[in-house]
């Protein structure tokens, strides 16, 4: 599907916009920065959803299960969504994450360990799964308030329910394709089946509950997503003033909403823990792997953000230690890494809005109805010479301040804009952040005769995942 995207925004010469039509509805494709900021920003309240309301109401199903992932943040809607949103905005806060950087730092030790021991071995392994347990154990603690331990332990009860979580059995599928046949959901719900997956599903309900019953009974507090995600849904949370100091994605991001009556409810927490798994586990953990399979590849680039790390640990005191909140947001090529790895490899090659109200596409007499989708093409706005020349280039130096400052706002969708942008996109900055610069301080990244010279998405992700497996080793420093 994204590389699809890509090829369809190359080989029609990156056009404003396009339509096709998906199982016979019609759909529109944006290739343009100025009408992706229009449709995500301006013209937001046409736009509020993510999918038609049908296919959303067909997944609603019966069951309590059905109704917690229907509950999830990406996929709710119109004011629902806005309630949502507008109570868990504050806790991804700066000044909260500062809170919470002590749990990561916990992980990055045990990934720091299980590098050093690949280290050791001098044998390749595989990015994809390293980080993908370092992202795991950060969620698990952060949002669930668990130690999943995957480093130590490959069949941890919360990696096995997580990884279930994006993995679908023929019997998963068939209950999906079942809801959309006529009469299949009533048939569903008549024998108390639900659409998602009743045991993962009954796992992670478990824990959230289980957590903050110990919690009450023993008044702990942690400060982590779980106890800030009670306090903001009992209006508890301070929220903070940015001193006008707010970036362009601050600000479009603002969504002027006031929720009434908020109350605590299992089902909006389980679900918003939920999303937090669903929705920052693989992108996070993706986006770590392949930045380190792209230091492994191209050492100048490796050996400058070496310097850089290196450079902020010699002022650190302890020199096992790890640098705190505003260290780490000091180090502007290590930010520029990242960007340029989700530039060239966006998570979401593809980011959907649907037209909730009637719409004329600005600059046309072309009317959108209510329910048509528009998809923002990242990857063919990514891979477009006139924004960034010779785009299939790794080149992290496309995101200095000044370079960044000469090209459109929205030539950069790796985390979306607007209000219904990446809620996450501080924690999984900080994170990636936080994992490599340990890591990286201690070891190289290098490439192997296993090392592909290049990797080609999987066909069959909903994420723009890379097919291959992606292997390096890694040296002492
Ligand atoms: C490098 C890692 C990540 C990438 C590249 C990424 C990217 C994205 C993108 C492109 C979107 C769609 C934005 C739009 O439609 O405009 C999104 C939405 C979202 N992300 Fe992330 N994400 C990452 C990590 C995270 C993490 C760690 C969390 C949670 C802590 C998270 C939570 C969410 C949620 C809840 C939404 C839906 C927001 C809404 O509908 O209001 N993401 N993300």
């Amino acid at each position: 599907m994204n590389q699809l995207a890509k090829d369809q925004g190359i080989g029609l010469g990156f056009p404003k916009f396009y339509g096709n039509y998906i199982f016979g509805a019609p759909n529109m494709i944006v290739c343009d920065p100025e009408l992706a900021k229009q449709i995500m920003v301006k013209d937001f309240d046409h736009f509020v959803n993510r999918q038609g309301e049908d296919f959303v109401k067909i997944l609603e199903g019966g069951h309590f299960v059905d109704t917690i992932w229907a509950n999830q943040m990406t996929s709710l809607q119109g004011d629902k969504w806005k309630n949502t949103r507008a109570t868990f905005t504050p806790i991804f806060t700066a000044g909260k994450l500062k809170g919470m950087i002590k749990f990561i730092h916990e992980v990055t030790n045990d990934l720091v360990k299980s590098v050093g021991e690949e280290a050791k071995s001098g044998r390749s392994f595989e990015l994809k799964e390293k980080f993908g347990k370092f992202s795991m154990d950060t969620i698990a603690t952060c949002a669930f308030g668990v130690k999943s331990n995957s480093f130590q332990d490959e069949s941890s009860t919360f990696a096995m329910n997580a990884r279930a979580v994006f993995r679908n059995s023929r019997a998963d599928i068939c209950r999906i394709l079942m809801a959309f046949v006529p009469g299949g959901k009533g048939l569903l719900n008549m024998f108390d089946i639900p659409i998602n997956k009743k045991h993962v599903t009954t796992f992670f309900y478990d824990i959230i509950k289980g957590t903050i019953e110990h919690r009450i009974k023993t008044k702990t507090r942690r400060n982590d997503l779980v106890d800030l995600m009670i306090d903001a849904m009992k209006d508890e949370i301070s929220i903070e003033h940015d001193n006008g100091m707010e970036s362009q994605y601050d600000r479009d991001s603002k969504l002027n909403h006031k929720v009434a009556d908020k109350e605590v409810d299992e089902i909006t927490l389980v679900a918003t823990a939920l999303v937090i798994l669903v929705a920052g586990y693989d992108t996070t953990a993706q986006t770590m792997a392949i930045t380190s399979y792209f230091l492994a590849r191209y050492p100048d680039i490796q050996e400058k953000l070496y310097q850089e790390i290196m450079e902020c640990a010699s002022g650190m005191e302890d020199e096992s230690g790890h640098p705190d909140y505003n260290m780490i947001q000091s180090l502007p090529y290590l930010d520029m890494v990242l960007h340029e790895t989700l530039r060239i490899n966006p998570a979401l090659g593809l980011i959907t809005r649907a037209c909730t109200k009637d719409y004329i596409i600005p600059g046309t007499d072309i009317p959108l109805t209510k329910g048509n989708e528009v998809h923002i093409n990242v990857m063919a706005i990514h891979s477009n010479p006139d924004i960034y020349p010779d785009p299939e280039k790794y080149d992290p130096e496309r995101f200095t301040k000044e370079a960044k400052a000469e090209r459109h706002p929205y030539a950069f969708l790796g985390f979306g804009q607007g209000p219904r942008n990446c809620i996450g996109m501080r924690f999984a900055l900080l994170e990636a952040k936080l994992g490599l610069f340990a890591v990286l301080r201690k070891y190289k990244f290098v490439a192997t005769p296993e090392t592909v010279d290049k990797f080609t998405l999987d066909p069959s992700g909903f994420l723009s995942a890379p097919r291959e497996a992606l292997l390096v080793k890694v040296e002492d420093r």
